[in-house]
């Protein structure tokens, strides 16, 4: 907090001058907080219009400020073309700087824009560089060194290029150094995190990729710290340390699911930007374990049932690229399986929401600044037999036949689903939003999932059940395979599913499904699940409420 004095300080003008940009004379203003210029109307154009036309003003947050650099004669950075245009105007204009910023432009994509200025003499140029990049020394939340990860085949294996060719021109404007490792293996980048890394000298890690290369960030720097501070991730109830460096993830997958449910968007500048501007998102992360081993951690969902079969199937199409989840989502609508089991959850309390009270999870969000009580915490390393004590609402079993178990520990919005599978799950509320899917009809089912992609509520039917929760449980039941609604028509092969029939059933390749986990298949059906409250942060800051244009 500042006080009143501090307030003052902070907006002291620490340089004014008059300026020349885009040929227009402009009073320009720097202090602590914004770089503010202004056209000066000329008293001559004035008189003679008659009219006094207000000037415009434009206004930086210097927290926005990428970087200020004299205009050079040679910037390598820059195309041909742009760069015989620098020079033609470095000639015309000897003293000039030009200050690059973030702007908004539609649907949470932001750019970096520049503004020239020229100066009257070479010392005034110096002294607006010098000051501008001491106010910019003094953000102490900006990286300077970053670790990236490239894949260079996620998603349509443009990783490589999509970070040389978008995001290197703007972190070395920004002035940050970046050491670059382009994967030659799956958990190449996981195994060099957990045990190779000398994180000490860098101030973030990036991975340019999918959801599944985040997954490997996730992994490894979790394991790192809990490693470096002895905790055992095989206890389901450990402790889990929070990780001190923050996760940027520039977005060249196939689902992106993380990245656009913390940003509000998949593009790479936009991703850069906010990594440039030191944002920190907290994110919620769920441990999952089977008995006392350790299984996985996931940031996103955890699906049994429709998304786990999707994920199986699709694993098989890898050479589709992201097209082999719809592939494999069509087919696994077809085959419409369900599953028996047993879900047991501790609810969340009640002052963090419900996943169907509409308040979604943005930008400086109250629900996910919530402090937890000595109370909450109590009732949450609580088991389920003593937790009885502690609290009325304490843990829930439900039984079934489910068609699909999904725990959101955010929305997971997506370009496929741009609300998400839970429009209000929050990014570090400490919760999951867990949604029973029972058996239903194919076209019930088909019902449902159009609703996400759409406004209409997909919570909003009888056979679907969603509740916040800490921690959570599955056991399967039954192992004879199900669904035999139809026995005739079954098919020979089994897991080969007759497409183009709603009568014809198929017979599932096992009695259980799998987890789907961030993308990664489980090899357990039953499993325990905790939520670690904002273990990790990311260079984020969640969706923006309105779109503020510069
Ligand atoms: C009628 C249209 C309905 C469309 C319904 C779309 C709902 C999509 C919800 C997407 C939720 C994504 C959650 C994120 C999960 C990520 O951690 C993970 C790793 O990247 N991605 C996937 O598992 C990838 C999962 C991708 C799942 C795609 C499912 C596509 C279903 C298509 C069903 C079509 C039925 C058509 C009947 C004729
Ligand atoms: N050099 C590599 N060769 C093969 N696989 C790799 C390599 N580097 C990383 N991987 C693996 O590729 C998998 C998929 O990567 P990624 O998440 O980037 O793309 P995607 O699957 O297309 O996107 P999404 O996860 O968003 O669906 C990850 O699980 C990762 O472990
Ligand atoms: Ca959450």
């Amino acid at each position: 907090m500042t006080g009143p004095a501090e307030d003052t300080k902070s907006q002291l003008t620490l340089l004014s001058s008059k300026l020349l940009h885009q040929h227009q004379a402009v009073e320009a203003a720097l202090n602590r907080h914004v770089f503010v210029w202004k056209e000066i109307e000329e008293k001559s154009q004035k008189r003679s219009s008659g009219i006094s036309k207000t000037s415009r003003s434009h206004i930086v947050q210097v927290s926005e400020i990428v970087g200020i650099h004299k205009v050079e004669d040679e910037d390598h950075t820059k195309s041909k073309w742009d760069q015989k245009k620098t020079l033609q105007f470095s000639q015309l204009f000897p003293n000039a700087f030009t200050v690059f910023y973030v702007k908004r432009t539609k649907n949470h994509r932001w750019r970096c824009n520049e503004a020239t200025f020229s100066c009257s003499s070479a010392e005034l140029c110096e002294q607006w560089i010098q000051v501008t990049r001491e106010q910019l020394s003094l953000l102490t939340n900006r990286p300077k060194r970053l670790l990236v990860y490239i894949n260079p085949f996620g998603g349509k294996r443009r990783g490589k290029r999509i970070y040389e060719e978008k995001v290197a021109p703007v972190f070395q404007q920004a002035g940050i150094s970046a050491d670059v490792i382009v994967t030659e293996r799956a958990n190449h980048a996981r195994d060099h995190l957990t045990t190779e890394a000398n994180l000490q000298q860098y101030d973030g890690v990036v991975c340019v990729g999918g959801d599944g290369m985040f997954s490997e960030i996730l992994h490894g720097l979790v394991a790192r710290t809990q490693n470096d501070n002895k905790v055992d991730q095989n206890r389901p109830d450990a402790e889990l340390k929070p990780c001190m460096l923050r996760i940027g993830i520039i977005p060249a997958g196939s689902t992106d699911c993380i990245c656009f449910a913390t940003v509000g968007t998949n593009d790479p500048v936009t991703s850069a930007l906010h990594i440039i501007i030191g944002d920190s998102q907290p994110m919620d992360v769920c441990s999952v374990h089977h008995n006392d081993v350790f299984l996985r951690y996931s940031v996103s969902l955890l699906g049994y049932g429709f998304y786990g079969d999707v994920l199986a199937d699709s694993e098989k199409k890898r050479w589709l690229g992201p097209a082999r989840y719809d592939l494999s989502g069509v087919k696994a609508f077809l085959c419409h399986n369900y599953y028996k089991g047993t879900v047991s959850f501790l609810p969340a309390e009640d002052n963090l929401g419900h996943p169907r009270d509409k308040l979604q999870c943005r930008f400086g969000c109250s629900i996910c600044q919530h402090k937890q009580s000595s109370k909450d915490k109590l009732r949450e390393t609580a088991d389920e037999e003593t937790a009885a004590e502690v609290s009325s609402s304490s843990w829930k079993v439900i039984c079934g036949k489910f068609i699909a178990i999904n725990a959101a520990n955010m929305s997971c919005a997506c370009p496929r689903s741009p609300k998400g599978l839970s429009p209000s799950a929050h990014l570090a509320d400490g919760t999951a939003d867990l949604i029973l899917v029972r058996k239903c009809s194919r076209l019930d089912f088909f019902r449902h999932l159009l609703r996400h992609t759409n406004t209409d509520d997909q919570f909003d039917h009888s056979f679907v059940e969603v509740h916040r929760v800490r921690k959570f449980h599955f056991e399967p039941l039954d192992p004879q395979p199900l669904l035999l609604e139809n026995q005739s028509e079954l098919p020979k092969k089994p897991g080969f599913c007759p497409l183009g029939s709603a009568q014809t059933t198929c017979i599932p390749s096992a009695a259980h499904s799998s987890w789907n986990c961030d993308g990664e298949i489980l090899h357990h059906a039953a499993i325990q699940v905790s939520v670690h409250r904002q273990l990790i942060r990311l260079f984020a800051r969640g969706i923006e409420e309105q779109q503020q244009r510069v």
